[in-house]
């Protein structure tokens, strides 16, 4: 099935560019960098620390584990470099459309200016999506427990034309509210730009209330404390709260990482994952892998585990596939398009050949 999964033209809206690195590259670039602060320096036993130390059940010690791939993050090439083979992994796995999100601010500590952070990863996405036939899109993500947020929504704005497709914030919640970035979120909506938020993952209700009903996300990251204003009840369908009714109302995309929740503690497992309920009530779910490296996975071995715990079949991931392309920061036309002439047909071939 992993294989056939594989093949479907995939469509993926939620994935950390500084989440998402090769360990034989992070090794690469610390050598030449002069990083010295590695775990390791084998690339299997890289991969194997970044997995366990993510599996903390915390956010934010999750969120630790950045410190080594931002650390080797600090040059234009460096960023270039991550940038084409995210590209080039994510086309390998079958993935069609992508927006792959980082934060510019990050990448500053060696003296790069935020034009060039935010050149430097362009360069990288469209040579390794010409090469390897993938579209990807660029979304600026802004640390919410710092102060820049309006710098880099302006950042957005000023480089929309050349392949960022929508802002961002991200970081620990508990703490930092959404709408500490009121501002920034305010001139996005009078650019008539899109944003996404990070929401409902480590802290509940309330987070998500101010990203929809303050900020005006146009989606949510994670999103799956919605689950707490969803009343199961013996016997009938679930009762929905006014918030929950919104979010499915008004066809909200929930950006879920079923792995990375369970890592940081969002979910208990993947067969107890809130998505199982939210797709069966038609909330606007998507399937994303948050962070490749940090939970050892890929958007076909997130859908495979989805599989395997829901027995989900094609129309389910075609389902979840163009909820994705229709949820995409990318012109109605283009997705149209997308929808059209690339899922479904790539999805009708495999069922027509699962059938046979
Ligand atoms: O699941 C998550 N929740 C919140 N923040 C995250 C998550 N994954 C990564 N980052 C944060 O986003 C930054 C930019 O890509 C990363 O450096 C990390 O700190
Ligand atoms: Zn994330």
């Amino acid at each position: 099935m992993l294989d056939d999964i594989r093949r479907a033209p995939k469509v993926l809206l939620h994935d950390h560019l500084d989440g998402g690195l090769r360990p034989e590259t992070i090794v690469d670039l610390a050598r030449e960098t002069g990083y010295d602060a590695l775990p390791a320096t084998d690339p299997a036993e890289l991969r194997t620390w970044f997995a366990e130390a993510s599996d903390s059940g915390s956010l934010e010690r999750y969120l630790e584990t950045f410190d080594h791939t931002v650390g080797v993050m600090q040059t234009a090439e460096a960023l270039t470099r991550v940038a084409y083979e995210c590209a080039e992994d994510l086309a390998k796995d079958g993935v069609v459309y992508a927006e792959v999100r980082y934060a510019p601010e990050q990448h500053t500590r060696n003296g790069l200016t935020l034009n060039q952070v935010v050149e430097a990863v362009l360069r990288g996405f469209a040579e390794g999506g010409r090469d390897h036939g993938i579209r990807v899109g660029t979304l600026l993500t802004a640390m919410r427990h710092q102060a820049r947020s309006m710098e880099i929504a302006e950042l957005a704005v000023r480089y929309r034309d050349e392949g960022v497709v929508g802002f961002d914030i991200a970081g620990a919640e508990a703490g930092y509210p959404p709408t500490r970035h009121l501002d920034a979120f305010e001139y996005l909506q009078r650019e008539n730009a899109h944003f996404t938020i990070h929401a409902g993952e480590a802290f509940g209700l309330p987070s998500i209330w101010q990203a929809i009903q303050w900020c005006g996300a146009d989606r949510l990251g994670h999103g799956v404390r919605i689950i707490d204003d969803i009343g199961e009840r013996e016997g009938e369908s679930p009762r929905l709260g006014r918030l929950a009714a919104y979010v499915r109302d008004k066809r909200i995309p929930l950006e879920m990482c079923p792995s990375s929740n369970v890592q940081t503690g969002a979910a208990k497992s993947i067969a107890e994952h809130p998505i199982g309920l939210l797709r069966r009530l038609y909330f606007r779910v998507t399937v994303n892998t948050d962070n490749r490296l940090m939970s050892g996975t890929t958007l076909s071995e997130e859908f495979a585990k989805l599989v395997e715990a829901f027995d989900y079949g094609w129309d389910d991931l075609q389902w979840f596939t163009v909820n994705a392309m229709k949820s995409a920061f990318l012109g109605f036309d283009e997705r149209l398009e997308l929808i059209n002439g690339v899922i479904k047909p790539g999805f009708a071939q495999l069922k027509w050949r699962s059938h046979s």
